[in-house]
Order: structure tokens, then sequence, then C-alpha cells
């Protein structure tokens, strides 16, 4: 059973896929060349799935960082006789565009270990087992000069490896000394068929190619990152995270590396983020406003034009999910040869969310693109029609039921949350009509979005509970309900508002005083079992107590959430409220992006107490 702690894990990404390394040194999760690919070690999901390990042979302790402003991941293994250095990274290829733009561009699609024995000696070993297609395959494994030949099915894999390693049943093993100064470097490098064969590479060239990831992730952090307000770091790492889980060649951003990492342990709580969810995405873009001054906003909002394709109308709503190059049809299936972290079964790929009916979605996009207007330099006459397109389609759809921003497998019903946001799609739609051409849209736009807003405020508000609530009529609490003051809707410090937040800080919290998304019991939301406490949730109670002024609890309630991040700065979606365990999938978009606008609000309300 795989059990290494979801926390355990730190990412590399070349912004194509990524790959997740344990504390102990073992790549247990890579997708090849795409997020969403299967993957060829997946022991993150199943003990036989592949791994690539490299760590010392006998007792060590092992810490870990990233490389200054970079997701090149250097790992220290402590032993009685020495110390060992392995830095990991997704080779990102150079950043020569003059504003930096192109992270990932030239990427090789390569995974670069570089060893160096720091101090007195270690035995160290290496062990690959690569497991095409989620652990189905068993690969061929061939000597060749410099390394092994590996193939298998879709993949087709060259390890460059100094060492010489002994090949049995698919696997690769091997054993040396290293002593004070000696350094090996080892390359794994995928052939894209027919494009560019896999080959050995020499030392020299693999220690060039980290050289470049380096600097091409600083050059990035340098000329993108001018955040200077308090968690100045935390933001930039989240930044950089965000930044990694951006799909180079599409514009496609994903809402999470992995798939079916548990909400709850043994539950089946289990889904698949590796794709671009235009809510989670449009978030993204919005905190890289924040995080590091993205440059990418133009092809996201192309992306976003291509993948949807112009089929918005009144028999067509925005689908609400992508794959990273625009596939509409992301099927869900179950995968019975894997067991699942911690046994939680089954592992999806795939998500039955993709054909859902989620109305929340107008309004991510439109606010995206009136926060990023002005980074999109070339708003082509398509692009304005898909955004004109999606104020109309908001203008309808905002009187539909909707399976809402959590996407429960249950009935429709007129989610809170999802008015709020066609209200935004207007509101940001008469805001950018200009930018448009559609000023004579405005009054179409104007009057549904007044009739929206005076929905909410009649249906959305339950007196009994003194609350906002989830969905029209509901008693339920929901967390999704903090987002009205922070797009807008209402101030917060109007006294609904201000209940509102209080009753959630109150009712909706567990005894760590982390915010539940919304409760469970009785699969309200059509699943059975129970989840953790929700990091962005908890975030958003940061940003709405800033907002609301409450400067000093919302300090606390960041660093609660802040709290939880890993010893490498990530975050997963949720956390376990009995033993208080990263859960869900990771690192997760949401999260980070919770991070770095709450601690923007903060800023910007302690900017406006000091005045
Ligand atoms: O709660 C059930 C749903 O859980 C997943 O959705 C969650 O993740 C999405 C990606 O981050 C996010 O956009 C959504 O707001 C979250 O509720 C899952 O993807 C769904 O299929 C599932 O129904």
């Amino acid at each position: 059973m795989s059990d290494v702690p979801i926390a355990d894990h730190a990412l590399l990404s070349d912004c194509h896929t990524a790959a997740l390394v344990t504390r102990h040194g073992s790549v247990d999760w890579l997708c090849c060349p795409r997020f969403d690919s299967p993957s060829v070690f997946g022991r993150l999901l199943d003990d036989d799935a592949g791994h690539w390990s490299i760590r010392p042979v006998g007792a060590f302790t092992a810490t870990r960082r990233y490389l200054d402003q970079t997701l090149v991941l250097e790992t220290t293994f402590h032993t009685p006789t020495g110390t060992l250095a392995v830095t990991d990274a997704m080779a990102v290829g150079p950043n020569e565009h003059p504003h930096g733009h192109a992270l990932g561009n030239g990427a090789p699609h390569m995974l670069v270990r570089s060893v160096s024995c720091r101090d007195g000696e270690v035995r160290m070993r290496v062990r690959i087992e690569p497991r095409a297609e989620y652990g189905l395959l068993r690969p061929l494994m061939s000597h060749v000069p410099g390394g092994l030949n590996i193939r298998g099915g879709p993949e087709w894999l060259m390890l460059s490896s100094p060492m010489d390693l002994a090949c049995a049943d698919s696997s690769a093993y091997g054993e040396v000394t290293l002593r004070a100064g000696d350094e090996l470097q080892f390359a794994l490098h995928r052939s894209t068929w027919g494009l560019e064969p896999a080959r050995i590479w020499s030392q020299e060239e693999i220690a060039d190619w980290l050289a470049v990831t380096v600097q091409a992730w600083r050059a990035w952090s340098k000329l993108h990152q001018n955040y200077e307000g308090p968690w100045r770091e935390l933001v930039h790492h989240s930044g950089r995270v965000l930044q990694g889980l951006t799909f180079r060649p599409s514009g496609a951003i994903v809402a999470a590396p992995t798939t079916s990492l548990p909400e709850g342990v043994g539950g089946e709580r289990n889904w698949d983020y590796r794709y671009s969810w235009v809510r989670d995405a449009s978030f993204t873009m919005e905190a890289l406003w924040v995080a590091a001054c993205p440059d990418e906003a133009g092809d996201f909002f192309t992306f976003m034009t291509t993948a949807a394709a112009g089929a918005i109308g009144p028999d067509y709503p925005l689908q609400i999910m992508f794959g990273v190059n625009g596939e509409h049809d992301l099927t869900e299936r179950t995968l019975p040869h894997l067991r699942g972290w911690r046994d939680s079964s089954p592992v999806r790929v795939g998500n039955g969310a993709w054909n859902q009916h989620q109305i929340d979605v107008y309004g991510e996009l439109l606010g995206a693109a009136h926060l990023l207007a002005d980074k999109i330099s070339e708003m082509d006459c398509d692009m304005r029609a898909f955004l004109v397109a999606l104020a109309d389609a908001a203008v309808v759809r905002c009187r539909e039921a909707d399976h809402g921003i959590w996407e429960v497998r249950g009935e429709p019903r007129h989610f809170v949350y999802s008015k709020v946001m066609c209200w935004v799609a207007l509101d940001r739609a008469i805001g950018l009509a200009d930018r448009l051409q559609a000023q004579d849209r405005v009054p179409v736009w104007s009057a549904a979005r007044d009739e929206v807003r005076e929905r909410v405020l009649r249906e959305g508000w339950n007196a009994s509970v003194g609350a906002f609530t989830q969905y029209f009529g509901s008693a339920d609490l929901d967390a999704s309900c903090l987002m009205m003051p922070i797009v807008g809707f209402l101030p917060a410090d109007d006294p609904r508002m201000l209940a509102t937040i209080d009753a959630i800080a109150d009712r909706l919290t567990d005894e760590r005083g982390l915010v539940y998304r919304y409760r469970t019991e009785g699969g309200v939301d059509g699943l059975a079992g129970e989840e953790g406490t929700f990091l962005l949730c908890t975030f958003w109670l940061a940003q709405a107590l800033a907002e609301a002024g409450r400067v000093n609890r919302a300090t606390e309630v960041f660093e609660r959430a802040a709290g939880y991040a890993n010893d490498v700065g990530l975050l997963a979606e949720e956390v376990d409220p009995a033993t208080g365990e990263l859960l869900g999938n990771f690192p997760q978009a949401f999260s980070h992006i919770g991070l770095v606008n709450a601690a923007w609000s903060i800023s910007q309300a302690r900017h406006r107490a000091a005045l």
C-alpha cells in the first residue's frame, strides 16, 4: 500500500508536466509528456506502479529546500559517514525571451537528478522501475553506452547514468560509494515519437541542463515577482507553484498535477485534477497578477477562446473544464489495478464534472479578463466576441439551477455563489464594454445584473440562520458565500455580510479553526463519506476578515492556514481534521491562490488602516 504522507512530496515542473519527489529521494509520480498523460512513475497511488529512487544505503535523515527563486529541489541526506545532496529538476530549457515569457518553451522532456557528496563518504543506491500506463506495463530494458534504453507501450525513455546498473525484471539497480567532491549526473529523457528521439547525455550536458533550468526559473522570478507585502517569500513561492501548473504550449493551467489523492483517507472522494478548469485557471491568472505579473494572460485567454471554440449560445453553455490542449471529452473512468493512496479507491482518470452545468464560470472568466485586460495585448475580434458571448450567456443562465462551484453530484440547485458569479460576469462585462466594442449590450447586461443581485439578496439570505446560505431556500452554510465581499457584491462591513462571516467562522470550522466548504453529513453533495477542511475556504475567511477591516483576526486565520504548508512550502487541497495531515490533490492551485489573494488583501487592509 502506498502511504508516504502527501506532505512528504515536493513538486518539479517543466510547464508541460510535473513530477513529485518524496523526502527520501524517490520520484513517485511522473506523467509523460503532459500533466494529464498516463504515469510512468505512479507509486504515489500503488506500490507497483513505478518509481525512481536515489538515496543512501542505511540510516539517514533528510532536509530539503528549493534552490532560491526556483522549482529546483535539493534534498540533503545526512548519514553517520557523510552528507549527500541530490538536486532534482524537470529541465525547462533556456528562457531567452526578453520578458522571460517563455519558461518551459524549450523543455527537453527530461528529468535531471544530480548527486554530489558534500562531505565524508556515503554509500548510495539507485533503483529505477518505470511502469508506463499507470503501472500496467513492464518495459524492455537494455544497456547502451552511457545508460539504458527503456521501451514499452507508448513510452520510449533513455536513462543517462554514470553507474553501471544491473537490469532484471524491468527494473535497474546499482550501488556506489561516493567521497567528498564526487558528483554523478542522471537524466531520464523521453522520446517524442517521430520528432526528437531520446538520447544519452554526457555528464557535462546534464549539468548544463540543470544550470540552465536554475537560471531560467531565476530569470522568470526576477522579471515577474514584484510583490513586496507580508509573507513575501510564501507569496513568491506560490507564484512559482502556479506558474509550474501552467501548460506552456497552450496556455492552459491545471488544478493540480495529481489524480485521486483523497479528500478523506480510505474514501471515494478521489478526483483527477490534471485538467484546466475555467474556474481554477481564471483564479490562477488573478493570483498570478499579485504574485507574478503574468504576461501569459494573452495565452490563457487565447486558450480559452480556442478551447471553447465559439460554441456558446442558447443551446451550448460554456464547458467548465478542458484537457490541457483544449480537449472537451474528459469522460471519467476508474483504474481498478491501482489500490490508491492509503487504499483510497477508486483511482479515477478523467473527471465526470466535465459536462456539468456550472454557471459561475462566466463570472470567473470575465472577472479575470477585467483584472488582466491591460495585460492582454491583443484582444482580437474572436476573443472580443467570445467575452461578449460569455456575458450574453450569463444574462440567460443566471436564472438556471446548476451544480455549483463544488460540482455536487446531486440534483441542480439555485446556488448563491453561482448567482453571485453571474452578477460578477455582468458587472465586469459592463466595465469592459468599451474594450469589447459592446456598448450597445450594456442596457441588457445592466438589467440582468440588477435582477440577479436583487434575487440573491431576497432568496439567498436566510433570516432564521442569520446568514447567506448555500442555495435559495437552504439552511446550510457554505464557505463560498465568503466570496461575496471579495468580488464586491456587498461591502464586507454590510451587517448581512458580517453576520455571514461570523456564522461561517463559528459554525463551519473544525477545532483547529480551519473552514469546511460545507457540511457533508448525509451525502448532501451526492457522495458518501466525509472530507477534510478546505484550505482555499480558510484563506477566503482571512480575506473576508481583511476586507471587513478585522486585520488582526485575518492575520491569525491566514497564519493558521499557511502553517499547513509542508517543509518546501506546498499545500494540498484539504487538511484532515483528526490528524492535521494534508489531504487531496497536491499541490493544489486553489490553496496557493487563496494564500496569495489573502496575503494581498491583508497587505491592502494594513495599508488602509495605517492611513
Ligand atoms: O466535490 C466533488 C467534486 O470534487 C472535485 O471538484 C473540486 O475540484 C475542482 C478542481 O479544483 C474545483 O474546481 C471544484 O470547485 C472542487 O469542488 C471534482 O473535480 C469533481 O468531479 C467532484 O464532483
